[in-house]
């Protein structure tokens, strides 16, 4: 079973690495609509005599009125799961703190934006909100819900805190809201002082285990050290592994907690199954024959982008049409192969991690991971893997996830996410693949 081909044994240079933060914004621009969860969120009260309870109607949540126009305006008409759930807990009095994990595209960005209008007061002329993101362009992102949601607030004021926005020194910014990224945060709050970081009453991590992580770590706490005991730290993400939520739980002390169960977080409507192959070539052949059978469309992960490469030239070659994006494409390419794809001219997606998170196709009816996920040190990575096949049994929707064991070693990897879900993947063999379409869910 060892093939020496194995994708995975790949060197790390080619491995298809896209940041957590850049894969966020491409799933925002591409974004149509809400993702609507059906999974229960686990809510823990930091006080567990709290009496707050989720709303269904924005009306619930007593919104000064201009930002109730402001949401109703945008077309939003009753609040998300994860908005219900963490509205009334942002709002209530006296401010509490917040990490909160909720699927991509479950409407976070828009909880924390309702909570941070509602907090600034327009009588003080200095930044009361601070948002900090891991890029320039999520920046510009947040920054145009705030301005949709606040467009009747015209006395509510944001800056942009990005490189290239240029401030003087110590003449302290009048803005209420600063939106922006790290480095640049850190510069204007301690270097050149234009804002009073004691004065902050709420700070929002976007993207929070990307901020509490290496790369943005030392910054983010440098920043959070100077803020006031009194603010409100509010923490968002779709995932959080378990030592950026322990180190999460560090930083803020006293914090609610809103997240999703283990046991919820492995889609129920997504069978799964794997298929031993023992060289490469037998993989062409496992892709081939979903081809034949499946009648939806198909994303397959890779984990190189020499490994897509190498398959979409096969696949064109046996006469298959297939897309292909990887990391190397500009936002804009990657943008129109997703477009080309969604119009349904292309059955398959051939794609690395950089795909992982969040896109929503809605007929793609099944994942293969030609690679399974692992990470640097090689272990199964089981947050990436459910990342991927949530790419497939979206809206309620039955899917089918294909696992391509190539090795004794994809074999482990594959063991460890079944046991890490607790949800059988099952043996499918590779000459008869119409298991797949007769099994029951
Ligand atoms: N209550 C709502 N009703 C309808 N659409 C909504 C609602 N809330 C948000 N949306 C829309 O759903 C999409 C996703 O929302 P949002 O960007 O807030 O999700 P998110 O959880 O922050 O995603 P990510 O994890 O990628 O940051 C956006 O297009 C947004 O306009």
């Amino acid at each position: 079973m060892e093939d020496k081909n194995s994708c995975n044994e790949d060197s790390d240079e080619e491995v298809d690495n896209t940041s957590h933060a850049e894969s966020s914004l491409m799933l925002k621009v591409c974004r149509k609509s809400l993702i609507e969860s059906k999974m229960n969120l686990e809510v823990q009260h930091e006080d567990p005599r709290s009496a707050v309870s989720s709303v269904k109607s924005f009306e619930e949540l007593n919104l000064e009125p201009r930002i109730l126009q402001g949401i109703y305006a945008t077309g939003f008409k009753r609040p998300s799961k994860i908005q219900g759930t963490a509205l009334p807990l942002l709002l209530a009095e006296p401010p509490q703190n917040l990490i909160a994990q909720s699927q991509s595209g479950t409407g976070k960005t828009v909880a924390f934006v309702v909570a941070m209008l509602s907090r600034v007061d327009t009588k003080l002329n200095y930044p009361q909100v601070l948002c900090m993101l891991p890029t320039y362009e999520l920046a510009i992102q947040t920054a145009e819900v705030i301005a949709q949601i606040a467009w009747l607030r015209l006395d509510i004021r944001l800056i942009l805190a990005v490189s290239g926005e240029l401030v003087d020194f110590g003449e302290n910014l009048k803005e209420h809201i600063v939106v922006g990224t790290p480095g640049t945060i850190l510069d204007w709050g301690l270097k050149l002082r234009v804002i009073d970081l004691k004065k902050i009453r709420i700070f929002i991590l976007d993207e929070a285990d990307v901020m509490i992580s290496e790369g943005h770590r030392d910054i983010s706490i440098r920043i959070h050290k100077e803020l006031s005991s009194k603010c409100q730290m509010l923490f968002f993400s779709a995932t959080y592994d378990k030592e950026i939520m322990s180190f999460a739980q560090f930083i803020i002390s006293k914090a609610n907690l809103i997240r999703l169960p283990r046991e919820q977080e492995s889609l129920s409507n997504v069978r799964q199954h794997y298929v031993r192959c023992r060289s490469i070539e037998e993989k062409l052949q496992a892709v081939q024959n979903v081809f034949q059978i499946s009648t939806g469309q198909a994303i397959i992960f890779c984990h190189t982008r020499k490994t897509a490469a190498w398959l979409a030239e096969k696949m064109h070659a046996n006469g298959y049409p297939v897309a292909m994006l990887t990391g190397d494409l500009m936002v804009g390419q990657r943008l129109k192969v997703l477009d080309y794809f969604r119009s349904g001219l292309r059955k398959m997606l051939i794609t690395t991690n950089v795909l992982a998170r969040g896109i929503d196709v809605e007929d793609v009816t099944v994942v293969i991971n030609f690679d399974l996920p692992i990470d640097g040190k090689g272990n199964a990575d089981c947050e990436t893997y459910l990342h991927r096949i949530g790419r497939t049994g979206r809206f309620g929707k039955n899917g089918i996830a294909l696992n391509i064991i190539d090795s004794e070693k994809a074999m482990n990897v594959c063991r460890t996410i079944e046991d890490h879900y607790k949800k059988p993947i099952k043996e499918l063999k590779l000459n008869n693949f119409d298991e797949i379409t007769k099994s029951e869910y």
